[in-house]
């Protein structure tokens, strides 16, 4: 069985030291890698490149297993020539992709590249293409995840954008389009690498970047993580995962996380913990819109796709940003069969000029649009308010399998403060004491409109439950949904709002 092999040095030295190997040791189960095309090589003889050649060109591909499951691997070698991608670079990036539809294996680049190898000029661009178009043709059937262990330019950014997942590695690493010194001479503009590209923008600004890890091990170990929730392709269920917590437990924390008064922020995180297997929660796209947080859990073993509002930030209204996000996890559990969790504690969307001409309508329409149609089993739980458009774009009740409510939870289609102001605008203007009158009109309208009661009643929920009860009801509903069937007429796809 072949071991890790040597990598070379510009000049043919091997080196087992190299960045390049240590990624691949830090990535698959020890002794499982098998390298593919060691002997590669590129055929460029433009600006001295005939005389610069190593074995692999700078790139080395192969198999490995990660917990004993089979995955497929790319990697840069940074030290030959930046890591530049070249055409035969694609040709076996291409072979990899084409090998993962064939096997159902999940596809993981380490990416360090200072994009499509300039000296080939169009030779490699053109056979990027393809990979491209690979890319997307594999998108949906196996998870293809892209971790940034260095700087990722040009080219060697788009491949990654077009995966499942973006995992980078701090500061020591960066993505951007076009580097700095090729700016300089295009527009004169100075700026640094990480001004345009550092992993902190791609986390927190934005959103390309799905975790932000402190460092290269960090962020190839959390790939392995990564794939424990996920499953290998779409036509096989994600693994199960027995850590001693995968059956009915009562959580009557809840009553004391959640607190009464609607306008008291908590951390929706501690929610999500308490209710999942072993407390575990990992969030995806921690930093971007943190006003919705998405993520992965487990119930009863079972991977699940979690979206929660949180309370902590914008008072976990819905905006843009979150909306796109939230959008996009919901289509990625989708594509691989992953049941989706959702928790609401939302006053609305979130108002104002900025938002509204920044396109919430349409933002909030693709969320919505992927909500419904999303065909994967799918649970909602108002944990304290839904109110306004943001309920049924979170988690559309017609679209739901099944919805329930805390106990003392709101659901109303605005906030009663609102709702007052509009409707008895006259009457507050008149009143002697308006204050005394508001107080009273509100409790009113809470009464009328602002219960989950009138909900149960109606029918818009299953069911209302005690926090104590959360995790048992998710558990066997989604136990009840497992073997859940879904058809839409034919027709190509949906015309999602893009
Ligand atoms: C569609 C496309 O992808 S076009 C390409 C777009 N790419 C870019 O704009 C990025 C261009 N490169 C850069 O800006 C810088 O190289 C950075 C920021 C990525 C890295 O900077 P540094 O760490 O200082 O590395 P440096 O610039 O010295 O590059 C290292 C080596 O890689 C080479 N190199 C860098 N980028 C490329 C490239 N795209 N193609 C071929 N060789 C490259 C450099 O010439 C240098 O070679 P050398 O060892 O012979 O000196």
């Amino acid at each position: 069985m072949t071991t890790v092999q040597a990598s070379f040095s510009a000049t043919g030295t091997p080196r087992r030291d190299s960045a390049v190997w240590q990624a691949i040791e830090w990535l698959v189960d020890s002794g499982s890698f098998y390298q593919l095309d060691a002997l590669s090589e590129h055929d460029c003889q433009h600006f001295g490149t005939a005389g610069r050649k190593v074995p692999g060109d700078g790139l080395v591909t192969g198999h490995g297993r990660i917990d004993g499951r089979p995955v497929l691997v790319y990697a840069h070698d940074r030290d030959f020539l930046g890591g530049s991608s070249s055409r035969v670079h694609a040709v076996r990036i291409g072979k990899l992709l084409d090998m993962a539809l064939q096997l159902g294996l999940p596809v993981i680049g380490l990416n360090d590249s200072s994009g499509i190898r300039i000296h080939e000029g169009v030779d490699a661009g053109a056979q990027f293409s393809e990979v491209f178009h690979k890319t997307v043709k594999a998108s949906g059937v196996v998870p293809q995840i892209s971790v940034i262990l260095g700087d990722c330019a040009g080219g060697a950014a788009y491949a990654p954008a077009l995966t499942d997942f973006i995992v980078m590695a701090g500061a020591e690493s960066t993505m951007f389009l076009t580097g700095p010194s090729v700016i300089r001479s295009a527009t004169g503009e100075s700026v640094t690498k990480e001004e345009i590209g550092g992993a902190q923008l791609h986390a927190e600004v934005t959103g390309l970047a799905h975790f932000n890890c402190d460092g290269r091990e960090q962020a190839v170990a959390l790939v392995r993580e990564l794939l424990g929730y996920l499953p290998q392709n779409n036509a096989s269920p994600a693994p199960r995962v027995d850590r001693g917590d995968t059956g009915p437990r009562r959580t009557p924390r809840l009553e004391q996380l959640i607190p009464a008064n609607q306008n008291e922020p908590y951390d929706v995180l501690d929610v999500v913990a308490e209710i999942a297997d072993n407390n575990e929660f990992l969030e995806v796209q921690a930093e971007y819109a943190p006003n919705l947080a998405t993520g992965f859990a487990r119930f009863g073993g079972r991977t699940v796709g979690v979206l929660a509002s949180q309370p902590l930030q914008r008072a976990g209204c819905l905006d843009v940003d979150s909306s796109l996000k939230g959008a996009r996890f919901v289509r990625l559990c989708d594509s691989f069969d992953i049941p989706l969790l959702t928790l609401l504690d939302v006053p609305g969307y979130l108002p104002g000029r900025e938002q509204e001409t920044r396109g919430i309508i349409g933002a909030g329409a693709k969320l919505l649009h992927a909500y419904c149609e999303a065909s994967v089993p799918k649970l909602a739980i108002v944990l304290r308010k839904a109110y306004g458009g943001a309920y049924p774009t979170l988690a559309n009740w017609s679209a739901t399998d099944f919805t329930f409510a805390l106990e003392r939870a709101e659901i109303a289609v605005m906030g009663p403060e609102g709702a007052v102001d509009i409707i008895f605008r006259r009457e507050l203007a008149a009143a002697a004491d308006p204050v005394a009158l508001r107080e009273k009109l509100l409790d009113d309208y809470r009464a009328a409109h602002a219960n989950a009661s009138y909900s149960a009643k109606k029918g818009y929920v299953d069911g209302l439950l005690a926090g104590a009860d959360v995790r048992n009801a998710v558990l066997s509903h989604l136990q009840l949904l497992a073997d859940k069937v879904s058809g839409t007429p034919a027709r190509r796809h949906s015309n999602i709002p893009l």
